[in-house]
């Protein structure tokens, strides 16, 4: 594609970079017509539609010598590698193939599940002999280990059942004797025991089925556009909206790992796509509603074999029901159009792909492109850099002729179609949200420290996994304090508020950006690089003193507890400060009544200075608070020089092989890091942190603790003591003073419960199964 970029002539890339959304249809045609006469946009589009350059397809060969890698592990007893080259070979086998005089696709199928089976998997190995018997309702060995894996279960009339159709339709006599000895072995078992059901998939559905309460209504701001309120109060924690996306689409390094249609992580018994080699699914459900070419009938049941009794051909048939999901009418299968082995859906940015399916799912609805594709949603076309505007019309036109050649001849891409799926691109760029799962992740504690006798710490990580389009949640405006959170269970967006929001005030979820993580002027640029805009939030018009000490370096007089802000932070906090002086609504000696009564810290002083001075008295190297000079060239050679320790000690982490003059290092190295910093500066508490992890390692928990408790305190202060930070570094804190056996853990965990309770309200334990297993924790 850069190659094609640069062979565009400089008089078209120069209409395209200064074009504006009226212009669009013009530029577009003209790219149109230039692509259409070059011979390199034909290769390229050969490539990445062509059917003789497809390497997403199905592949017979590589799937067979993935599967003979499986047997062979089996046959060693290595069922973890012969799960894993089963699971390839599934990825890769076509649906209809045949093996043996066998489907092998429903082979593949059963021999994952007897390594399942050999795993104690039985769950896992159940959904894959079901999918095996939905393939092939006659294949005796599916319905065999079926049996088996339900009589481990204690599911004693389905092993029964199972077994029986088995012996039926087994052809060898050894099978047959095979099948008998184990039908009378749970026959015998049941006559001793009591049969429960064991049911292979109990999801909890109540917490997903929360519902909001208010009705939001759509209002104009002066400075952010179209923003979202409510006519009531909302407490805090209360379900503001849910939403299912438009569109939606897994981001590329996910793809082996999550579902490409629910987005959890995947199980061991993944389910591809039946068409190609993209995709993986959790479950047949979530393949079915996502698409893929293959469609198959489901097999009447008393077809399968005359001499099975009518009791269990109707087990027969309720086996092969149980796996089928019920899509309604007007569902749309997003991944469909995209189904045929080509390459572009693997190769093209995962935003063009998602224009893709817009794009689809608007022809769907229609049945035609001629009305309007665009959304009804902002965007930043006027805005975009000009090597971005660039970029939308090359994909715009490579993603039409890509879709006329592999899926739909019908489609004929003009200066009209072209055009709105720019701006479909350029809507996607500003609306698309993050889809963002939890995980906790464990910290390895040196072997016998830990209590419980393994690796016990454990830290909260936030996954971006996919992108997608919600209509309603795009309304949603940005703040760097927001009121809102916005989070996802699956495919559903949920927003919550986090603190009292009153009626009329609208309700705000942070793009990104917040203030604790970043300092004025790295939120002003990330948002205006990002989305074109800057920023009108609370946090970022008014004054805040997180932002003063974030990257401050401490006065040259020790004994003051001032900032001293470098130039890019000393000119936004100037900017901040003199349009607060000019606005009436916001004088600084109100807001200086505010932090007066909120907070009364050292750092509270720095902002009376600046509040009660003239603007020009922020400069850049001068304290704050007392005017002392620092050399900020000094400061930064201290400063790397403090850090060249420290990202020693960060890759022994990483590594895992710390060595113990390692750490001591960087402990010296931190003492010369605070001397230069200021006190609240966030790198103290990264470092603090990091050196937490290395004692962690060390087995020396109470250093870890020590540790880990001061970078908290810097935190809350960057952040706020409720905010959701806090309760990651205090879920990090009680998981190590568990693993010390030190029992305040239960506090610093009732702190964490607190925070998520206010964001995730009654759905925490559903998006953090782990929280129940540290209260059920002894102390
Ligand atoms: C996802 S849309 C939000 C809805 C939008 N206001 C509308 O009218 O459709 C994002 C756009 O809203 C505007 N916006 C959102 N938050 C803002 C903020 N804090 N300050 C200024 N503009 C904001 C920007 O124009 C941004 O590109």
């Amino acid at each position: 594609m850069e190659k094609l970029k640069s062979i565009i002539p400089d008089r078209i890339k120069r209409t395209i970079e200064e074009s504006g959304p009226e212009d669009l249809p013009s530029t577009c045609s003209t790219l149109l017509h230039w692509c259409l006469q070059t011979p390199l946009f034909h290769k390229i589009l050969g490539e990445l539609a062509g059917s003789d350059t497809a390497l997403c397809g199905k592949n017979m060969e590589a799937a067979l010598d993935f599967k003979r890698q499986g047997n062979s592990f089996f046959t060693k007893g290595d069922y973890a590698s012969a799960l894993h080259f089963y699971s390839k070979a599934l990825r890769l086998a076509p649906i209809d193939a045949q093996d043996m005089e066998k489907n092998l696709v429903a082979t593949l199928y059963v021999n994952r599940a007897s390594s399942l089976y050999k795993m104690d998997r039985l769950v896992e190995c159940l959904r894959d002999c079901n999918r095996a018997i939905v393939i092939s309702p006659s294949y005796a060995k599916a319905w065999y280990r079926r049996g088996v894996a339900n009589a481990a279960l204690g599911n004693n009339h389905h092993a029964t059942c199972d077994l029986k159709i088995s012996g039926i339709l087994e052809p060898s006599p050894s099978g047959k004797g095979h099948v008998e000895r184990e039908l009378k072995e749970t026959r015998d078992k049941c006559r001793n025991k009591s049969s429960s059901v064991v049911h292979q998939d109990g999801r909890s559905q109540s917490c997903i089925d929360e519902k909001p309460k208010m009705k939001l209504n759509i209002v104009h701001t002066p400075t952010k556009g179209r923003g979202l309120t409510t006519e009531v109060d909302i407490p805090e924690a209360t379900l503001v909206h849910t939403e299912q996306p438009y569109a939606m689409i897994i981001l590329k390094r996910f793809r082996d790992t999550y579902c490409h249609y629910c987005f959890k992580e995947l199980p061991v018994d993944v389910n591809p796509c039946p068409s190609c080699s993209i995709p993986v699914y959790c479950s047949q459900d979530c393949q079915l509603r996502a698409g893929g070419m293959f469609e198959r009938n489901i097999p009447k049941s008393n077809s399968i074999h005359k001499s099975i009794p009518d009791e269990l051909q109707k087990h027969i048939a309720e086996v092969i029901v149980t796996d089928r999901c019920k899509l309604d009418d007007n569902h749309f299968a997003e991944h469909r159009h995209e189904c045929k082995g080509v390459n572009w859906p693997a190769v093209l940015p995962p935003d063009i792909v998602l224009a893709g399916r817009i794009l689809c799912k608007a022809k769907h609805l229609a049945d035609s492109f001629e009305h309007q594709i665009a959304l009804d949603l902002a965007h930043n076309y006027a805005q975009t850099t000009p090597e971005d505007k660039l970029e939308f019309h090359i994909y715009a036109i490579v993603l039409l002729s890509c879709l006329q050649q592999s899926h739909d001849p019908k489609i004929q891409p003009d200066g009209v179609l072209i055009a709105q799926l720019v701006i479909l691109i350029s809507q996607i760029k500003v609306n698309s949200m993050a889809v963002v799962h939890m995980k906790s992740t464990d910290i390895n504690v040196a072997p016998g420290e830990s209590r419980a006798g393994g690796p016990s710490s454990s830290t909260l990580e936030q996954i971006r996994v996919g992108q997608a389009i919600y209509l309603s949640g795009s309304l949603f405006n940005h703040s760097c304090q927001p009121n809102v959170h916005a989070y996802f269970i699956s495919r559903t967006l949920f927003v919550r508020s986090t603190k009292f929001v009153a009626a009329g005030c609208t309700l705000e979820i942070s793009y990104g950006p917040q203030v604790g993580q970043w300092d004025l002027k790295d939120r002003q640029q990330r948002l205006h690089n990002d989305y074109s805009f800057e920023c009108q939030c609370e946090g970022c018009v008014d004054l805040n003193l997180s932002d003063l000490v974030l990257n401050a370096f401490g006065c040259a007089d020790r004994s003051c507890s001032g900032v001293v802000l470098e130039i890019g932070a000393a000119e936004y906090e100037k900017k901040r400060l003199r349009a607060l002086q000019s606005s009436p609504n916001t004088s600084p000696s109100k807001q200086l009544q505010q932090h007066q009564t909120s907070r009364k810290e050292d750092i509270y002083y720095m902002a009376c200075h600046m509040l009660t001075h003239e603007s020009n008295q922020i400069k850049p190297g001068y304290c704050l608070n007392c005017g002392s000079h620092l050399d900020l060239e000094v400061a930064h050679i201290k400063m790397y020089e403090a850090e060249i320790p420290i990202s020693r000690l960060q890759d022994a982490i990483d590594s895992e092989k710390l060595q113990i003059n390692v750490l001591a290092d960087a402990v010296r190295s931190f003492k010369l890091l605070k001397s230069v910093l200021h006190q609240y500066n966030k790198r103290i508490a990264e470092v603090l942190d990091i050196l937490s992890q290395a004692f962690c390692l060390i087995g020396d928990l109470e250093a870890a603790i020590r540790y880990c408790k001061s970078s908290i305190e810097i935190l809350e202060k960057l952040y706020a003591p409720d905010h959701i930070v806090i309760a990651y570094e205090l879920w990090k804190l009680s998981s190590i003073q568990l693993a010390h056996g030190n029992s305040i853990y239960a506090d610093s965990f009732k702190g964490v419960r607190l925070i998520l309770s206010r964001y995730f309200g009654s759905q925490m334990e559903m998006i953090l199964p782990q929280l129940e297993s540290y209260t059920q924790q002894p102390c």
